[in-house]
C-alpha cells in the first residue's frame, strides 16, 4: 500500500503526459495512480512504462476516466480544452483536485470550470514554470512604470505540433502587461497581423507567434519606446520544468479548500 500522493495523469501518451509519468517516478512523495487515455487509443490496456518504450511500471493505461479519477488524490491534466472540461466535471463529482496545464481555452470554456471549483481545488496556469511566473510579475511592474510611448509586443516561439496561438504563456504575459497599464487585455489585444493592417494603434498589446521544429517554448515581452527597447525573455529548454511545476502544484492542492487557484498561489508569488 503506497501512502504517497496518488496522481492520475490524463493524456498519458502526449508529450506532457509522458514527461509527467517519467517525472512522477523520480519525485519523492508522489506515485502514478493512473494513466488515462481517450477511448480507442492504442495505448489503452498496455502498461504505461512499456507503452513509453521503457520498463513496465505496473500502471495499465485506462480509458475509464471516472474510475481512475475517483481513486486518485489529484489529477494532472495537459490535454485539450474539451477534454479538460470533461475531466473537470469528473474531478468535481469525486472531490479530487485538478491541476490544469491545458492551453487554448476560450473565455467561455474557462468560465465553465467555475462550478467545479466549488467542489474541488483547481490550479490552472498557461505555464507551470517558476521562471515564467516571475516574468509575469516583472512584466506587470515594467508595464506599470512605462507609459504608452512604449509599445508592448509579446513574441513567442513553439514547436511545430502546437495547435493554439497565442500560447497560454503569451496570454499570461499580455494579461500582466494590461494589468500593469490598468486596461483590459481584450480592449487592446492585437494578434495575427497580416496584409494592410494600418499603423499600430497606441496602447495596443501585440502578439506574434512563431511555430517551428522542436522549440520547447520561448517568450519575449518587448517594450519598444523612443530611442530604446527593453526586452524581458524566458526560454524553456526542457519540458521537465513544466512537469515539475505541475507536480509541485499537485502536492500543494492536498488539504486545500475548493477554489480556483493559479501558480502564483502555489509558488507564493502573489503580491
Ligand atoms: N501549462 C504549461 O506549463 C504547459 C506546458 C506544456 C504544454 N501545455 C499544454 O498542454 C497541452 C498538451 O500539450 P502536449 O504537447 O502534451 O500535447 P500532445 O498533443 O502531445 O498531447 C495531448 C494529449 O491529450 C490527449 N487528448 C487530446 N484530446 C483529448 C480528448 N478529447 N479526450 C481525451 N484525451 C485527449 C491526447 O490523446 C494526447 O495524449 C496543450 O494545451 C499545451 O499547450 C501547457
Ligand atoms: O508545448 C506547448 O504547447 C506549451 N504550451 C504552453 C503555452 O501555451 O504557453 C507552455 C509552453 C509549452
Amino acid at each position: 500500500m503506497d501512502d504517497t500522493i496518488g496522481i492520475a495523469v490524463t493524456g498519458a501518451s502526449g508529450r506532457m503526459g509522458q514527461m509527467l509519468i517519467r517525472t512522477i517516478a523520480e519525485t519523492k512523495g508522489v506515485h502514478l495512480s493512473a494513466a488515462i487515455e481517450r477511448k480507442g487509443h492504442d495505448w489503452v490496456g498496455q502498461d504505461a512504462g512499456q507503452a513509453m518504450g521503457g520498463a513496465a511500471n505496473g500502471v495499465v493505461v485506462t480509458d475509464d476516466a471516472a474510475q481512475a479519477i475517483a481513486s486518485a488524490d489529484v489529477v494532472i491534466d495537459f490535454t485539450a480544452p474539451e477534454a479538460t472540461l470533461a475531466f473537470s466535471a469528473l474531478c468535481a463529482d469525486a472531490g479530487v483536485a485538478h491541476v490544469i496545464g491545458t492551453t487554448g481555452m476560450t473565455d467561455a470554456q474557462i468560465a465553465e470550470l467555475q462550478p467545479a471549483s466549488q467542489s474541488c481545488a483547481i490550479v490552472r496556469a498557461g505555464n507551470m514554470s517558476l521562471g515564467v511566473n516571475l516574468l509575469v510579475q516583472l512584466t506587470k511592474r515594467v508595464a506599470a512604470a512605462l507609459d504608452e510611448d512604449f509599445d508592448i509586443e509579446v513574441i513567442e516561439a513553439h514547436h511545430h505540433h502546437k495547435v493554439d496561438a497565442p500560447s497560454g504563456t503569451a496570454l499570461m504575459l499580455g494579461e500582466a502587461a494590461a494589468e500593469g497599464r490598468g486596461v483590459a487585455l481584450n480592449d487592446v489585444r492585437d494578434s495575427g497581423r497580416d496584409g494592410i493592417t494600418g499603423a499600430r494603434k497606441r496602447g495596443d498589446i501585440g502578439f506574434s507567434a512563431i511555430r517551428g521544429g522542436d522549440i520547447v517554448g520561448e517568450h519575449d515581452v518587448m517594450f519598444a519606446g523612443p530611442g530604446e527597447r527593453i526586452v524581458l525573455r524566458h526560454m524553456a529548454t526542457d519540458r521537465v520544468l513544466f512537469a515539475r511545476g505541475a507536480i509541485r502544484a499537485a502536492k500543494w492542492t492536498q488539504g486545500k479548500a475548493p477554489g480556483a487557484y493559479d501558480m502564483m498561489d502555489v509558488l507564493g508569488l502573489n503580491d
